[in-house]
């Protein structure tokens, strides 16, 4: 039998506030076995990119990373967030390890390329970019990896990688040697039928709903591409993928994706 391993991805509207992002960090030294966490801080990052006069851009949910905005979301997601995040689950005697995909060249991914919109240095991941067995390694030590949305293309550079993304990458790869369940945790109850309300938690969503749900509006925005991330690990070996709220994972309220 596999092993449990949960991977567990935390964004920014979380990093954003210390209290909440302590919280969180309780709740998951409350897990028992084996994990990863992953963490995005795109808020904070476009936050710290307009104090320093660079006005930020996305478009459909990626940042144009140009090479100023790498330089400062390199020092925001790879520095100060990891580190942050690292030094609040050893206060909660959780072994963790900070990481970018450059550390032990453990996610190589490839520049994003050019075609209606150049993405600057962003990087995209492929079937090959995550190396299981040196995760595996690490979590036999009892360590807990911590992902930044960092990456590298083995050819010095480094690139921008939306966090979400890296959750799905690390989960899928690890399907094989594990039983993984992906978390993507988040300021809300789970998945809602009203976004304004966060008593409307949708319980269960498969494909063809999640479908109609878009189709009908009820699913938009940054969830949209956190939706086609977590179906992709469903498909891909991924055992349970959940939606729900940071602060609540030790909770029964969430949103769970199934393959049908
Ligand atoms: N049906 C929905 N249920 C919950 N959130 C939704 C829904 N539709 C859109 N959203 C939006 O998606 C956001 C989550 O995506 P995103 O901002 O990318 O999160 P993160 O930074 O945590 O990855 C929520 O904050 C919410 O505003
Ligand atoms: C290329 C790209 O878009 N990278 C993301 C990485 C951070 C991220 O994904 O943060 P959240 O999970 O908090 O949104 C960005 O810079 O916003």
């Amino acid at each position: 039998m596999r092993e449990l391993l949960k991977v567990f991805k935390i964004g920014g509207g979380i990093i954003d506030d210390s209290a909440q992002l302590g919280q969180f960090v309780i709740e998951l030294s409350k897990i028992a076995g084996k994990k990863i966490l992953v963490h995005g801080g795109g808020k904070g990052a476009s936050d710290m990119l307009q104090i320093l006069g660079i006005e930020p851009r996305m478009i459909n949910g990626r940042r144009i990373t140009d090479a100023a905005t790498l330089d400062i979301v390199t020092m925001f997601y790879a520095g100060k967030t990891n580190k942050q995040i690292v030094a609040l689950l050893q206060q909660q005697q959780v072994n963790a390890l900070g990481l970018s995909g450059a550390d032990g060249n453990v996610i190589r991914a490839t520049k994003r390329p050019v075609r209606e919109v150049d993405y600057g240095f962003a990087g995209d991941l492929n079937d090959q970019s995550v190396d299981a067995n040196l995760l595996h390694q690490l979590l036999q030590q009892d360590l807990t990896p911590v992902f930044c949305a960092i990456t590298h293309d083995g050819q010095g550079q480094l690139l921008n990688t939306n966090a979400d993304t890296i959750a799905s990458s690390v989960a899928k790869a690890l399907a094989s040697q594990y039983e993984v369940e992906l978390h993507f945790c988040f300021e809300k109850n789970g998945v809602l039928a009203d976004v304004q309300d966060d008593q409307s938690v949708i319980p269960q969503i498969t494909p063809t709903q999640y479908q109609e749900l878009k189709a009908n509006g009820v699913i938009a925005a940054g969830m949209l591409p956190k939706m086609e991330n977590a179906f992709a690990a469903l498909e891909a070996g991924v055992e349970r993928v959940v939606i729900e709220h940071a602060m609540k994972i030790n909770e029964p309220i969430k949103t769970v994706l199934c393959r049908s």
